[in-house]
This record gives structure tokens, sequence and C-alpha cells, in this order.
């Protein structure tokens, strides 16, 4: 399937190291999403990537994996979309783990099914942020100036801002995609009800939902529906 990341506004998020039953996975798949996005920052391993894969796999809905851990690279998605935190004070999570995986991969991968995201951590009570050891400690000149770094620097499709589990500052996030040329600007973080997807989606160009599925399903599908006409 040939996936386009330029016409995504919104994508859910699904944890492998996190229960769904099917009943929820069927409506999650049916909503109306652009995509299905699997990953997470802990507890991802292969077996419960590809348990995740194959279930999603019963819907027509693209399913891009978001790669958070190199034992967990399993084959059969439309995309594999790869962080690289910029904002990271530890190599390893900007070009560690990746030199690593291209030595397995680098030279039997498509490259056209392989998507660099520039992520900027916000929240610092996030795992990822830990996990990364990423300085959240930013301004607004920081956070354009990483921006800028991933758009026209590294020439990254897409910078994310990343608050996972907090909503951010929208107005942060308004002024960090006004600056972007190409790159698409990607929002995540304490999205959990219509009116807070339609403040993100306002400000960004892509939204991500995660937690919310897991916390209240009937919340999370009301995300999709905010107005996509007034962008
Ligand atoms: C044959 C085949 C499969 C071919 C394809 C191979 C392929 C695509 C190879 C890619 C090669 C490559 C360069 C791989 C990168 C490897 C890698 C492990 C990179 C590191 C990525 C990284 C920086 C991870 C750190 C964690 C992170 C930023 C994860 C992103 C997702 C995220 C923030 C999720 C939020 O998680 P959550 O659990 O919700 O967190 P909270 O609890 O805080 O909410
Ligand atoms: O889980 P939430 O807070 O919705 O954040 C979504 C996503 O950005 C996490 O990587
Ligand atoms: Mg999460």
């Amino acid at each position: 399937m040939i996936v386009d990341i330029r016409q995504w506004k919104h994508v859910f998020k699904l944890d492998p190291d996190k229960n769904i039953s099917d009943d929820a996975l069927d409506q999650i798949c049916m909503s109306g999403t652009d995509c299905i996005l699997v990953g997470g920052s802990t507890g991802i391993t292969f077996d419960n990537t590809v348990d995740l894969l194959a279930r999603i796999r019963q819907y027509e809905v693209p399913c891009a994996l978001e790669v958070s851990n190199r034992e967990a690279i399993v084959p059969g998605f439309d995309l594999f979309l790869i962080p690289v935190v910029l904002n990271s004070l530890d190599p390893e999570w900007i070009v560690g783990q990746h030199h690593e995986a291209l030595k397995e991969y680098g030279a039997i991968l498509n490259w056209n099914e392989v998507v660099t995201e520039g992520y900027v951590i916000l929240n610092r009570d996030a795992s990822a942020a830990s996990l990364t050891k990423a300085n959240t400690e930013l301004d607004l000149k920081d956070v354009i100036a990483y921006a800028r770094l991933a758009d026209k620097l590294f020439r990254m499709p897409i910078v994310y801002l990343e608050y996972s589990g907090r909503f951010g500052d929208m107005e942060l996030v308004r002024r960090t995609k006004a600056i972007l040329d190409d790159a698409r600007l990607f929002y995540g973080g304490g999205i959990d009800s219509l009116e807070k997807a339609q403040e993100a989606a306002l400000a960004a160009d892509t939204i991500v939902v995660g937690n919310v599925i897991y916390s209240d399903l009937k919340l999370a599908l009301q995300t999709v529906n905010f107005d996509r006409t007034g962008r």
C-alpha cells in the first residue's frame, strides 16, 4: 500500500505493550483515522508488535511502525517511522541506535518505506523523556531552532512535538508550524476530547492520539471528528 504522510491529519497510536480488546480495535480501525501508528517507549517486543500488526491487518486502514526498539523491527508495515530525538543529551537516541540498526538492515531495507521524525520531547514526565535523557527545559526559540534543524538542515519530513501524557502549549505548536517549509508538524500529547483535537489540529498538521484509547475509548473515537475544513 502506498501511504502519504502528507495526507495524514489524524493518527491513532497503539501501544503493543497495552491490551486492547477486539471490539475496541475494530472501532479504532474503522474510525476514519488516517493511519494506525504502532509504537511506545517501553515494553515493546517483536512478539507483541507482530501480534498487534496481525490484528490490525484485518482492516484496510494504513498501518505504520514507529520503531523504538531494534529487537522489535517487524516486517509487513506500510511504513516505518524512525524517531530521532533532537533534544536528547545522549547520542544513543540521536544516531546511536540508528547506527546499530543500519548495520543489520541498511543493505536490505526499502528506503521508500522509511520516514525520519525529528522529535522534540517537551514533557519531562513522559517515559520517552527519561529514557532518552531529553532536555525538556526549552523555550520557543530553542524549539524553533530544533524545528529548523530538522526541516532545513537535515531535511527530515516530520517534526514531532511530543508532550506524551500531557496537553501541550498550542501557541508554541502554532508558531513552530509557521516556520516549517517542507516538514510536516506532528503534535502528540494529552488529546482526550474533541475540543482538544480541534485545537491541536488547528495548530499542527497532524495530531496523534494515544493514551485516551486505553482510558476512555468513546472520547478517543470523538477525536477523529474535528472540523477539517478550516485549515
Ligand atoms: C526487514 C525490515 C523490517 C525492514 C525495515 C527495517 C527498518 C525500517 C530499519 C530502520 C533502521 C533504523 C534506522 C532503525 C532505528 C532504530 C531505533 C531503535 C531507533 C531509536 C528510536 C528512539 C529514539 C527511541 C526512543 C523512544 C521514542 C522516542 C519512541 C517514540 C515513540 C514514543 C515517544 C512513544 C510514547 O510512548 P509511550 O509509551 O506512550 O510513553 P508515555 O508513557 O510517556 O506516554
Ligand atoms: O498518549 P498521548 O498523550 O495521547 O500522546 C500521543 C503520542 O504523542 C505519544 O507518543
Ligand atoms: Mg502512550
